[in-house]
């Protein structure tokens, strides 16, 4: 099944003679099962087609189905608690609450979305797979980059989410540790049945796509 379905999406910023179209006329799809990875120059419009994805932007142009779910039909509390439910969003950096240590940052979703989310036992699996259980009790502040990055990655997922968006998720990490990102991106795909769709410029996670796209000038073709 088509995951994620883009039909003729295209959007600009900006007006008049200020007006830049990032994305002209893209046409995409991912699969349960599949990784895919969408990569291209910096300001080519990657974040903008992610955030298109996981409908927290509306494109100009074209549809969006998501789980054959017409995004532009849903009302804007239909849209949240599709969101909510069906995707798992691993933003850029410092996407981590400032005053809520890791382990609450986990009790605060569990506050949102009370039921449907990993167990402790899931949970401790996963800081132990990422190697991020001995910061639990942490803030933010106290973690280094990478390990942030983790802790960002299992809130990503912590909802158990069927379409999975990461921006950059491995930008921080040595090289054993994007081993382990990639793996778990992997894992969710091949054996969760999971869609997941990575950005990045970082080449070290080719290996485990399925599909390879590259932005450029608004236009996104397979590599
Ligand atoms: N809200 C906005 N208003 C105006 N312009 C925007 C907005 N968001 C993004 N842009 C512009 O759209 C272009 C694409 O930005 P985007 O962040 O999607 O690129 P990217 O490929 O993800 O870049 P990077 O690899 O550097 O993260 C850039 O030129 C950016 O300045």
């Amino acid at each position: 099944m088509d995951a994620i379905k883009l039909t003729n999406v295209s959007k600009s910023f900006g007006q008049a003679d200020n007006r830049f179209q990032v994305l002209d006329n893209i046409n995409f799809t991912s699969k349960r099962g599949e990784v895919n990875i969408i990569t291209g120059p910096s300001g080519s419009g990657k974040s903008t087609l992610l955030t298109i994805m996981g409908a927290l932007r509306d494109p100009d142009e074209g549809t969006v189905l998501l789980e054959n779910e017409k995004v532009a039909n849903l009302s804007a509390k239909a849209r949240d608690q599709f969101r909510l439910n069906q995707i798992g969003f691993i933003l850029q950096a410092h996407t981590l609450v400032p005053y809520l240590t890791v382990r609450d940052q986990f009790v605060l979703v569990d506050k949102v979305r009370p039921e449907g989310n990993m167990s402790a036992a899931e949970l401790q699996n996963l800081t132990d797979r990422l190697g991020v259980s001995r910061v639990v009790d942490h803030f933010p502040n106290e973690l280094s980059g990478g390990q942030s990055q983790r802790v960002a990655i299992i809130r990503g997922i912590y909802t158990k989410p069927n379409i999975i968006l990461a921006d950059e998720p491995t930008a921080s990490l040595d090289e054993q540790r994007v081993t382990e990102v990639c793996q778990l991106l992997s894992d969710l795909a091949k054996k969760e049945n999971k869609t997941v769709v990575v950005v990045t410029h970082d080449e070290r996670v080719n290996q485990y796509a399925d599909h390879i796209y590259e932005l450029v000038d608004g236009h996104l073709s397979e590599k």
